[in-house]
């Protein structure tokens, strides 16, 4: 196992990153030579206009894409060079996901998809978590209770608990309230930020918007392909202004 200086203090890295989409005159660099850290215990917002690599970013870190050059550290674990089956079972350990359409499973209960990603591992639920994680994202529905039969905001409590239940190192959050109106949005976002806190759990999230980029640490700005800058503990006016200096978004 390789190790690099910074393990213990950074939940991921990302070491001068690149990928590259196609080949010859199509060939498109989605990431250019990206180098980050993220600390444990962080919560990082990325913004970006589209097209920037923003998706590409988030898939590389998680281990859902693998970079064209460069290595990607999660903890002490290069990600750079394993199997398929391999990085399966890492992401199912050691990364919870949030994605805007909360991919939540219809077919059972609330409860049920809250430990799926326990049950997948075979851990068992240990006593009490359940219930400190479900109050922790302030889901107050019976959890016996099928996911279509829910609000937006719910559903996607739902989906951080899921995130949450196996306090991965690193939770990945793509777009998390894209598809909540305003209040609920920022409902959730204030639930995820207190959430955060209290398990100390890193979290990286993609976002257009700047009010739900404004709950994280720090924004971190990227433009083809490469980082741009990082504005800490902006305000969501100051965020925007930025933007509208990287170019439509
Ligand atoms: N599978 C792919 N094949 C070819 N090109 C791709 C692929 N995925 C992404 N790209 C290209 O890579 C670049 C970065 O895309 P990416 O989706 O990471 O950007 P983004 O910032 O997430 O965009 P958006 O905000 O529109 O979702 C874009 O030019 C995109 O067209």
């Amino acid at each position: 196992m390789t190790t690099v200086t910074g393990e213990r203090t950074h939940a991921v890295r990302l070491l001068s990153v690149s990928k590259t989409y196609g080949s010859g005159d199509t060939a498109v660099r989605a990431l250019d030579n990206v180098t980050i850290a993220l600390r444990r215990g962080s919560f990082t917002a990325v913004m970006g206009p589209s097209g920037s690599g923003k998706s590409t970013f988030l898939h590389c870190a998680a281990g859902l894409d693998q970079p064209t050059s460069g290595r990607v550290l999660l903890g002490e674990q290069e990600l750079t060079g394993l199997r398929e089956t391999e990085l399966t079972e890492l992401r199912r350990r050691r990364t919870g996901f949030v994605f805007q359409a909360y991919n939540l499973l219809d077919a059972v209960t609330v409860e049920q998809n809250i430990v799926l990603p326990l049950r997948l591992d075979n851990r068992p639920v240990e006593p009490g978590l359940l219930a400190e994680v479900v109050r922790s994202v302030e889901l107050d529905v019976p959890l016996d209770r099928r996911p279509s039969k829910l609000s937006g905001g719910q559903r996607q409590r739902v989906a951080i608990a899921r995130a949450l239940i196996t306090r991965p190192d690193v939770m990945f959050l793509d777009e998390p309230t894209g598809a909540l109106d305003t209040r609920t949005a920022r409902q959730v976002l204030g639930t995820l930020r207190q959430a955060v806190d209290r398990w100390g759990q890193t979290a990286l999230m993609v976002t257009h918007d700047p009010v739900a980029a404004s709950y994280a640490d720090s924004v971190v700005f990227l433009a083809d392909g490469r980082i741009a800058g990082e504005l800490a503990g902006a305000a969501p006016e100051r965020i925007a202004e930025r933007m509208t200096h990287l170019g439509e978004w």
